[in-house]
Order: structure tokens, then sequence, then C-alpha cells
């Protein structure tokens, strides 16, 4: 398999008080710290930590959203931080993210149609026909019907509102996608669901995914490859299959030992 997206030596600190303390390490944040990984093309790569690991500050920085330091970000081996605002809009297309909270990013007072099709609308693609056909394609490829166009985010489940977010990412047709805590807050019942259609997604569109938790179970039973960070760090890059057989580190080992009991099907 070839390399999608490989990350090296990046860096990030957060001046917590704004520029006036930026020289104070004590008010610095080391968000991540000299951190190098690759995605190969076609992997659900997990990323797991506790809180506070510089998680999403990796997925934000692979968006655009976090300027880092230090460090590469290539994408299909161009780098991400060299390129110019438009060039970048452009790999965008390729690359999304789904975010923590469908909630939040849903504007509860236009329809679901207008939402999965506001990506098509600020990249220009597309007649008018051609997009909403796009978006009914997307409603169905998560398992909704039609009928969503013109409903609204608050007559929407949790569930429902995370597949209404996965739509409005997959209907750009990326190659690679982010997903940050993005079956946290729903019960396990749905979580489980919400995997299922992934896993469906990935097959029917060649899909790469980045998927960042703290729940080391979910991302066991979701990735084949694991990263382990802790404080901005890489702790140990596994196999998920061959979880048992290899002798971790202590912190990744801590972060099984803390797995409930009822979770562990072995
Ligand atoms: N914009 C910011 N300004 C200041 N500090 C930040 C900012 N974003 C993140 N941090 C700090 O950087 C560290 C890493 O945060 P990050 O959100 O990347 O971790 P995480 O593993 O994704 O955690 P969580 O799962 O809670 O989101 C934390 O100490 C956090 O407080």
């Amino acid at each position: 398999m070839t390399v999608m997206l490989e990350i090296l030596n990046l860096s990030k600190t957060f001046s917590q008080s704004g520029a006036l303390f930026k020289s104070k390490a004590v008010n610095a944040t080391k968000a991540i710290d000299d951190l190098s990984f690759a995605i190969l093309r076609g992997e659900s790569f997990g990323l797991v930590g506790e809180s506070g690991s510089g998680k999403s500050t990796v997925a934000n920085s692979i968006m655009g959203l976090v300027n880092p330091d230090e460090g590469q970000i290539l994408f299909e081996g161009q780098d991400l931080l060299q390129m110019s605002q438009n060039e970048r809009r452009t790999i965008y297309q390729d690359m999304q993210m789904v975010f923590q909270d469908p909630y939040s990013t849903l504007d509860p007072k236009k329809t679901i149609g207008w939402s999965i099709m506001e990506p098509l609308t600020i990249h220009n693609l597309g007649t008018k026909e051609e997009r909403k056909e796009r978006v009914i394609q997307a409603l169905y490829d998560v398992e909704l019907d039609e009928t969503y166009y013109t409903r609204y985010p608050h007559e929407l489940s949790g569930g429902q509102r995370q597949r209404i977010a996965i739509a409005s990412t997959i209907i750009l047709k990326p190659k690679f996608l982010i997903i940050d805590e993005g079956v946290s807050s729903l019960d396990v019942s749905i979580q489980a669901a919400i995997l299922n259609l992934l896993n469906d997604l990935k097959e029917k569109y060649a899909l790469t995914y980045l998927f960042i938790s703290h729940d080391l179970n979910v991302i066991e039973y979701f990735c084949d490859r694991i990263a382990v960070m802790h404080h901005g760090k890489l702790v140990e890059v596994f196999n998920a299959i061959d979880e048992d057989k290899i002798e971790h580190q202590p912190y990744t080992q801590k972060l099984f030992d803390a797995i409930p009991p009822i979770y562990l099907n072995k």
C-alpha cells in the first residue's frame, strides 16, 4: 500500500495568554511535540490518547485550522504547509473532516438539504439541479432518504445528525476523511451503526480514514493500525490485529487496562 498522508516532525506550542507570554515556557502548552507517522491509502488509521494529548491539534493542523510551528504534512507527497490558500482549497475537496459535535456544525435555521449542499456551493460545483441530485444521493449513502432534505436539525436524533455530518463531507467525494471523536457522544448501539456505515462508505468510495478517539475500545474495533499519543508525543504504532501478541509501551497498556471488562470480547 502507498502512503496517503505523512506527518513529519510536527510541533505546535500554544501560548496560553497571547503573544505577551510567548517566550515564557510556563505559560505555553506543547500540544504536539516532534510527531511523525504515515497513513496508508485504504486503511483506517486510529489516533488514541487521553483528553489533552494533542489529537485534535493534529487533525486541525491537517485541515489548516491550526498553524504548526515546525514540520511537514505531506498529502500524496505534497506539503500542505507550503501551499498557497488556493492550492489548499483545491486539496480540501479530497480531504474532509467530520467534527466532534455535529449539532454545533449544523445551522439550526437551515434545512438539512441546505447544509449538505453547502460544500458544493462553497466550491461552486455543478448546476442547481446537479447539486440537489448529489445531496439526495448523499442522503441515501448515509441510509436516510430524500424526506430529510426539507427537515431541520432539531427534528433529528444524535445519530441522524451524525449521518448528516458524514453526508456533507462525502458529497465532495473525498479520498481522505478525518473523524474526530465522531461517535463519542452517541449511545453504544448508535455508535456501532455509525461505525458500520463508515465501513460501508469506505468500501463504496475507496476512502482512507484518520479516526480519532479517546476510547481505545472503539479505536480497536474500527481501525487497522493504531497510533497512541501522550502529552503531544507518539508512544507507539501497532496493527490492531496484533494487539494481544505484542508487548505494548506502559502507557498503552494502561489505556488497555482501563477498558471496562464488559467491552472485552476475549
Ligand atoms: N487553541 C488553543 N489555545 C491554547 N491551548 C490549546 C488550544 N488548542 C489546544 N490547546 C491545548 O493543547 C493541548 C492539546 O489539546 P488537544 O485538543 O489537541 O487534545 P486532544 O487530545 O484532542 O483532547 P480532547 O480529546 O479533550 O479534545 C491541551 O493542553 C489543550 O489545552
